[in-house]
């Protein structure tokens, strides 16, 4: 048999070298240019267990650059989460400068290579100028996805004007997998997104789906039964993560899967093993834990200070105009996720013994 190398050249050059050279340039034109061809078989489908990143931040409030390492090793090898969506709702993305963003998701990229399956970076932002800037950032430093929030200050009206403004995102990182990201109880944008979806990749070609951080689960089963196979559908509100996956979900993101990663991913392979009273016996802990802490006040603040007292992670306070909330507060908070997720004592006393710190 011949080998290429072997076989007669057809343009007449003995040695092919017209033919080698025109097989390296289609190899490496798209380097060459600066355009990177999309590979949609490398792609990393958004899948299983992905935690929304809180920001680490000093006390002085500044960015925590050096906690980015450390983070998420914690989430590989004490929640098994190998997935992150940074910089989003959690990651107090808006009330983060542009700067900041990108040297966020640069740390976030840059850490987790070789480690995590996979980053998606969220870009959106009240300005389209920023978002588009954020965007073409993320692709220079090889996110592995895109996500974008609608702007909520002056809200999209129609889901044309909302498809108009993601495609004018999407354009500046042409090659990175696009996703909406839906959260009407944040901005208040109440497009429903299956409207969104018709013939979209035609007006966006790097679209691949949807953060549905909505409770409307006829719009999310919409969404799901007008997917394409090579969208992510992914469900964004933690304590009702079976109804997502009812629905199909192909994963969940979440700011608790930070700290209770572990176990929802054990729910999550309930659900697949068709044992729903497995499944459902761990989402009801979340709703105890969420429902208490909602009772006596539970935001961002509250819920990255519990991140920081489970992990052992100082990731410091929320930005104002959130505040921290006096310690007692996060401790009756911590107190009942340990009762409920009682196997995380041993590691958490542990942990922060090792760390030389004591804790409770
Ligand atoms: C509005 C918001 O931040 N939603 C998060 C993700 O989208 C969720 O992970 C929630 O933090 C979680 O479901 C707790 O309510
Ligand atoms: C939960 C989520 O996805 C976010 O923080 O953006």
């Amino acid at each position: 048999m011949l080998t290429l190398r072997e076989q007669p050249s057809s343009c007449g050059l003995t040695t092919c070298r017209g033919c080698w050279f025109f097989f390296w340039l289609i190899l490496h034109l798209p380097n060459i240019s600066g355009v990177r061809v999309m590979a949609p078989a490398a792609e990393r489908r958004m899948t299983g267990v992905i935690a929304a990143t809180f920001t680490p931040l000093t006390p002085e409030g500044e960015i925590n650059l050096t906690l980015i390492g450390p983070y998420i090793d914690y989430l590989i090898e004490k929640q098994n989460v190998k997935s992150i969506f940074v910089n989003g709702t959690t990651g107090e993305s808006m009330s983060l400068s542009v700067a900041e963003r990108k040297a966020l998701a640069e740390e976030w990229c840059l850490k987790a290579k070789g480690k995590m399956d996979l980053v998606v970076v969220h870009v959106g932002c009240m300005s389209l100028k920023d978002s588009q800037e954020l965007a073409e950032h993320a692709a220079q430093i090889g996110a592995d996805g895109i996500a974008v929030i609608s702007p909520s200050f002056f809200k999209p009206s129609t889901a044309d004007d909302l498809k108009e403004y993601l495609r004018q995102v999407a354009i500046k990182a042409p090659t990175v997998p696009f996703y909406y990201y839906h959260v009407p109880s944040v901005t208040g944008v109440k497009v429903p997104v299956r409207d969104l979806l018709h013939d979209i990749e035609k007006l966006i070609p790097s679209f691949r789906g949807v953060k549905f951080s909505g409770s409307d689960l006829m719009d999310f089963g919409q969404c799901v039964s007008h997917s394409r196979p090579h969208w992510s559908l992914v469900y964004g509100v933690d304590e009702q993560l079976i109804s997502g996956l009812a629905m199909g979900a192909t994963g969940a993101v979440g700011s608790t899967y930070n700290y209770i990663g572990g176990h929802m991913i054990k729910l999550v392979t309930a659900f697949e093993n068709g044992n729903q009273l497995q499944a459902r016996a761990i989402q009801f802990k979340l709703q105890e834990l969420l429902g208490f802490a909602m009772d006596i006040g539970f935001d961002l603040g509250v819920n990255k200070q519990l991140m920081s007292d489970v992990s052992g992670l100082n990731l410091g306070p929320p930005r104002l105009p959130l505040r921290q909330r006096p310690q007692d507060h996060t401790q009756s908070i911590l107190q009942k996720y340990q009762s409920l997720f009682q196997d995380c004592r041993s590691f958490i006393f542990s942990h922060t013994m090792m760390k030389g710190s004591l804790l409770m």
